[in-house]
């Protein structure tokens, strides 16, 4: 890990009382950027509305055009369907290279994109961030290979790339291992479809993490009209099967992202206050619904209401023992969260994070305990023994997660000078405004 940036800083607001707001919660990243991906794949055009429009989801909307796709902008339409005035149309169109696709730092772009650029006429580049040559993609290079595509890396199985498509690609039965990252898996399904003989993806290896994500991929192939075989729905642990067929074009309503909810609700929890979260699903597979049931064995009560979901804080913070090997993502808010409990807290099965947008082990614990916390890293997590903490300059990494935890430490701990507060724009925009209106300081 490189020397924190100390220049453009954000002094993170205090709570001055209880908060007690509605935040609406731009839609999810990992929906949008699969809406976008099956809408481009589809035999008909269609809508993904209220779709996060953050840097990750521009960067998908992007590479998707580079290759011929045409995604266009409804910002004004009063069409009177839910989020109509807010909506991409996507226009399906034959897949084209050559193309450069700039994936930025967004695992979804430099993973779910390859497989579509293999269907592509001619050569699609993939390039990103610095720190998204780091990043694993041999999952997806790997397989793309033995399933007949032709691609060009620098042998390091991860980017810069070159994917040489054909217009087309076999396809068929793939082994890999995934245990670094579900969307190796996520990736091959949403194109699979398109494959002459579909895909069955077989994962060999340690425990797949995230896998509510692979169902997210599941549930919405299935709502594409693909035809699906997952192993919660009794097929073969670890194997997942896209049967050759068509996609719908669709008219899809994007859910908010409930990851991004953790922050205001971790809010809720640290101030003794209230935050309400409209429009949370009452059934959903994204990861972040487990939030309900994390932050309410930290101390906290979640009621789902007709407005929403009602998050209540008693002021007290409790410590916990988690393994978050599912929902790894939701890891900087907790963290954060257990330095200000009354107890110590391990969390577990996360080692895969340390190859995230940043190494987030090695960064919370370094900037938590820079602030005088007591984070230690274990194999697979980390134990955190609360201490009373002190304001300073927290780095962040590029990481938009990092940048929300601290955010949450600062509403209790004075003079907390969040670095490049901006990167929170890869999934939630203008995350200042929407934190400043929480505490009524907009
Ligand atoms: O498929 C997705 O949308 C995601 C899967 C997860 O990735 P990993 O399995 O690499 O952790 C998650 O952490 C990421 O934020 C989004
Ligand atoms: C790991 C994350 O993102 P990515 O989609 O870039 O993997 C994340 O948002 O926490």
């Amino acid at each position: 890990m490189t020397d924190a940036v100390t220049e453009d800083l954000w002094t993170a607001p205090t709570a001055p009382a209880p908060v007690d707001a509605v935040v609406t919660v731009p839609g999810s990243k990992s929906a949008t950027n699969r809406a976008l991906v099956l809408a481009a794949l589809a035999a008909q055009p269609g809508y993904v509305r209220r779709p996060l429009r953050s840097r990750d989801s521009l960067l998908m909307a992007e590479g998707l055009r580079r290759m011929g796709i045409g995604v266009e902008d409804e910002l004004n339409s009063s069409t009177g369907v839910p989020g109509g005035g807010d909506a991409w149309r996507v226009l399906p169109a034959p897949l084209a290279g050559p193309a450069t696709v700039d994936v930025g730092n967004a695992g979804t772009v430099m993973r779910f994109l390859p497989p579509v650029a293999a269907l592509a006429d001619g050569p699609v580049h993939f390039d990103g961030d610095p720190r998204s040559h780091e990043r694993p993609l041999h999952g997806v290079i790997d397989a793309l290979r033995a399933l007949g595509a032709r691609l060009e890396d620098e042998g390091r199985g991860a980017l810069p790339l070159t994917v040489h498509g054909t217009g087309g690609l076999v396809g068929g039965t793939v082994t890999l291992d995934a245990s670094s990252s579900s969307q190796f898996v996520s990736a091959l399904l949403l194109s699979g479809a398109r494959f002459q003989q579909g895909v069955e993806v077989r994962h060999v290896g340690d425990p797949v993490p995230s896998l509510p994500h692979i169902r997210m991929t599941v549930e919405m192939l299935r709502a594409a009209g693909a035809q699906v075989d997952a192993p919660e729905d009794g097929g073969e642990p670890d194997v997942w099967r896209v049967a050759p067929g068509a996609l719908l074009g669709r008219d899809l309503v994007v859910e908010p992202d409930l990851s991004n909810a953790a922050p205001f609700l971790a809010a809720a929890l640290v101030t003794g206050g209230t935050v309400v979260v409209p429009d949370w699903p009452e059934r959903t597979s994204q990861p972040g619904d487990q939030l309900r049931d994390l932050l309410t064995r930290m101390g906290g009560e979640a009621q789902l209401t007709d407005e929403g979901l009602r998050f209540t804080g008693s002021g007290r913070v409790l410590g916990i023992d988690a393994d978050l090997h599912e929902v790894g993502e939701l890891t900087p808010v907790i963290a954060a969260l257990a330095a200000l409990a009354d107890g110590p807290s391990t969390l577990s099965g996360i080692a895969h994070l340390r190859l995230h947008e940043t190494d987030r082990l090695a960064a919370l614990a370094r900037e938590i305990n820079g602030l005088g916390g007591d984070v230690t890293e274990t194999e697979d997590g980390l134990r955190i023994d609360p201490r009373p903490l002190h304001g300073g300059v927290f780095a962040t990494y590029d990481d938009h997660r990092l940048a929300t935890a601290a955010a949450v430490i600062g509403l209790v701990v004075p003079g907390v000078e969040v670095e490049n507060i901006a990167t929170t724009a890869k999934t939630l925009p203008d995350f200042p405004t929407l934190w400043a209106d929480m505490l009524g300081k907009g």
